[in-house]
């Protein structure tokens, strides 16, 4: 056994909003290397999980969330090792004055939505962020300013921020939201040679179509609570599907993907 601790450690995590349970976890342990799938419906407690991981909210008291093996981070060493994407995120960088490509993904290392004065950047700062950006295919981006990106170039851009600390860990919150079908695809492919390099990741998202080939654990959620912890091949059926959105779904594996449709 590795002395590695958990990339993720839940531990008694409930949370409240407005007198109601939103949230509650009992356990759920995730290990470095275990590319993991949290699949659920519309309001089955995803954001929740995601804002709990990101430290925007606490579980009540008793709760734990160990990231690392640790309770408590600051943002910026937590950035270092746990790299965070989401789809909304652009919208924190289409700033004014604008902010260019390779700043923004410089800011990643002051865990800042721009750069300031005080910020010390250094050259090494500057290279790790253009190795970052031609990493996902996006160097040619560079002297553009965010607020001019399209969504899909937005979208690598901030994985670049992400990735330039070079993080053990990804976690990527419906990161496909707004991407045309081809968009999509070429991200996929870039987040699958993540993967492959050794990052791990942690997808958020109610699409199983997104679910990588490299990606081996599903976790669904259901009301706030874990419905099913288990394989592609268990998880990713017709019977458990339906079961988990509530509406006839035929689910068919596409070699290493999987794709669903809806028999209403
Ligand atoms: N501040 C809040 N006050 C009241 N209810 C809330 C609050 N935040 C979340 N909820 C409720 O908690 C449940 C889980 O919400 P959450 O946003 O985590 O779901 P989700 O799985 O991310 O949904 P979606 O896929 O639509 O983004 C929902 O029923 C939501 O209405």
């Amino acid at each position: 056994m590795s002395d590695t601790p958990p990339l993720l450690s839940i531990a008694n995590a409930r949370v409240m909003a407005d007198e109601t349970c939103i949230l509650d976890l009992p356990a759920l342990t995730l290990h470095p290397g275990e590319n993991t799938a949290i699949l659920g419906a519309n309001g089955s407690g995803k954001s929740t999980l995601v804002k709990l991981i990101t430290r925007q909210i606490y579980p009540l008291y008793g709760g734990q969330v160990r990231i690392f093996g640790q309770d408590n981070w600051n943002v910026f060493d937590l950035r270092k090792l746990l790299g965070i994407v989401s789809s909304t995120m652009q919208l924190d960088f289409d700033a004014d004055p604008p902010l260019e490509v390779v700043d923004c993904v410089v800011s990643g290392f002051f865990a800042a939505r721009g750069l300031w004065a005080h910020n010390e950047v250094t050259p090494a700062m500057r290279d790790a962020s253009q190795a970052a950006l031609a990493d996902v295919g996006a160097a040619h981006l560079a002297g553009r300013s965010m607020a001019s990106l399209s969504t899909g170039e937005a979208r690598r851009v901030l994985i670049a921020r992400a990735l330039a600390h070079r993080p053990r860990a990804l976690l990527l919150d419906e990161p496909c939201a707004g991407l045309d079908p081809a968009a999509r695809h070429h991200f996929l492919d870039m987040l699958r040679a993540v993967a492959r390099g050794g990052t791990t990741l942690l997808l958020i998202t109610h699409h199983i179509e997104e679910i990588l080939p490299e990606i081996s654990r599903i976790v669904t959620l259901r009301g706030g609570r874990i419905d099913e912890d288990g394989t592609k091949d268990r998880l990713l059926t017709s019977a458990a599907l339906t079961r988990l959105f509530g509406l006839p779904i035929e689910a068919s594996p596409r070699g290493a993907w999987f794709h669903a449709d809806i028999m209403a």
